[in-house]
C-alpha cells in the first residue's frame, strides 16, 4: 500500500481550523470541501486518461480526457459525505456508490448498514471518501467490498489517518494484488481507549451533521 501524506501549507492551516473545538458546524462542512479538494489533486495524480483531438478557435491539437468506465466515487456515511460535493465538482462524469458505514461505539467494530455499489466495478478506478482513518476497520471493510466486485485501482481520500490504522490496513489488504492508495492530510499521534484520534477533531460525523 502506498500512503501519501499531503504536505502543504494551506492544507495545514485548513486542517488546524477544522481541529479547533471552536470551529462550527458549516465552516467545519466548509472546511472540509476545501480539503478535499486540495487533497483529490494529489490522490487523481494517476487517474486514467487517454489522448483526444480537440478543435480550439485557432487550430486543432491533441488534449486529454479521463478514460471510459469513468471512476466510482464511495463516501463512507455519514461523515464521508462532507467530501463528496468537492470531488463531484472535479469530476463531474464520476459514478457515486454509496457505503453506510458506523463503528460499534464499544467494540470498535465496523458495522455495514447500507451498500450500493454498482454490481460490477471489473477494471475500475475507485476513490472512497472518509474523513477519519481510526483503527481502520472501516476502511478494511470498504476497501473489501469494492476488491470483492472487481476494482482494480483503489485510492482512499482521509483528512486524519491515525498510525494503528494505516498499519492495520498494510496488515489485511497488504497481500493484494491491486495498487492500494492512501492520501491524507496529516497522520496523528495515536488512539485514546475510547478508539478516538489524537489529537484528531472528535468525531467527524457530529462535527459535520450534529449529535446521532
Ligand atoms: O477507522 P475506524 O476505527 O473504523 O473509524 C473510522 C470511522 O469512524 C467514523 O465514522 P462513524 O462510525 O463515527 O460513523 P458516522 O460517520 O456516522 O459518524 C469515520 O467517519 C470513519 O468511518
Ligand atoms: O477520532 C475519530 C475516530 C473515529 N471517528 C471519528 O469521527 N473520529
Ligand atoms: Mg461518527
Amino acid at each position: 500500500m502506498r500512503v501519501h501524506v499531503a504536505d502543504h501549507p494551506l492544507i495545514a492551516h485548513k486542517l488546524t481550523r477544522l481541529r479547533d473545538e471552536s470551529t462550527d458546524s458549516p465552516t467545519f462542512r466548509r472546511l472540509a470541501d476545501e480539503l478535499v479538494t486540495l487533497l483529490a489533486y494529489e490522490a487523481t495524480r494517476e487517474i486514467r486518461t487517454e489522448q483526444c483531438e480537440v478543435r480550439t478557435p485557432v487550430a486543432t491539437t491533441t488534449g486529454t480526457a479521463l478514460t471510459t468506465p469513468k471512476p466510482l466515487v464511495v463516501p463512507i456515511l455519514r461523515a464521508g459525505l462532507g467530501m463528496l460535493e468537492g470531488m463531484v465538482r472535479l469530476m463531474p462524469t464520476v459514478e457515486v456508490g454509496f457505503l453506510g458505514m458506523v463503528r460499534n461505539e464499544e467494540t470498535l467494530e465496523a458495522h455495514t448498514y447500507a451498500n450500493r455499489l454498482p454490481d460490477d466495478l471489473d477494471r475500475r478506478q475507485c476513490y472512497i471518501v472518509d474523513p477519519m482513518l481510526a483503527t481502520g476497520g472501516t476502511l478494511v471493510d470498504a476497501i473489501r467490498y469494492l476488491v470483492d466486485l472487481g476494482a482494480d485501482d483503489i485510492t482512499a481520500i482521509v483528512l486524519i489517518a491515525a498510525p494503528e490504522g494505516i498499519e492495520h490496513l498494510e496488515r489485511e489488504l497488504g497481500h493484494l494484488d491491486i495498487p492500494i492508495t492512501l492520501v491524507t492530510g496529516a497522520i496523528d499521534e495515536h488512539l485514546d481507549e475510547h478508539g478516538f484520534i489524537v489529537p484528531g477533531l472528535g468525531d467527524a460525523g457530529d462535527r459535520l451533521y450534529g449529535l446521532a
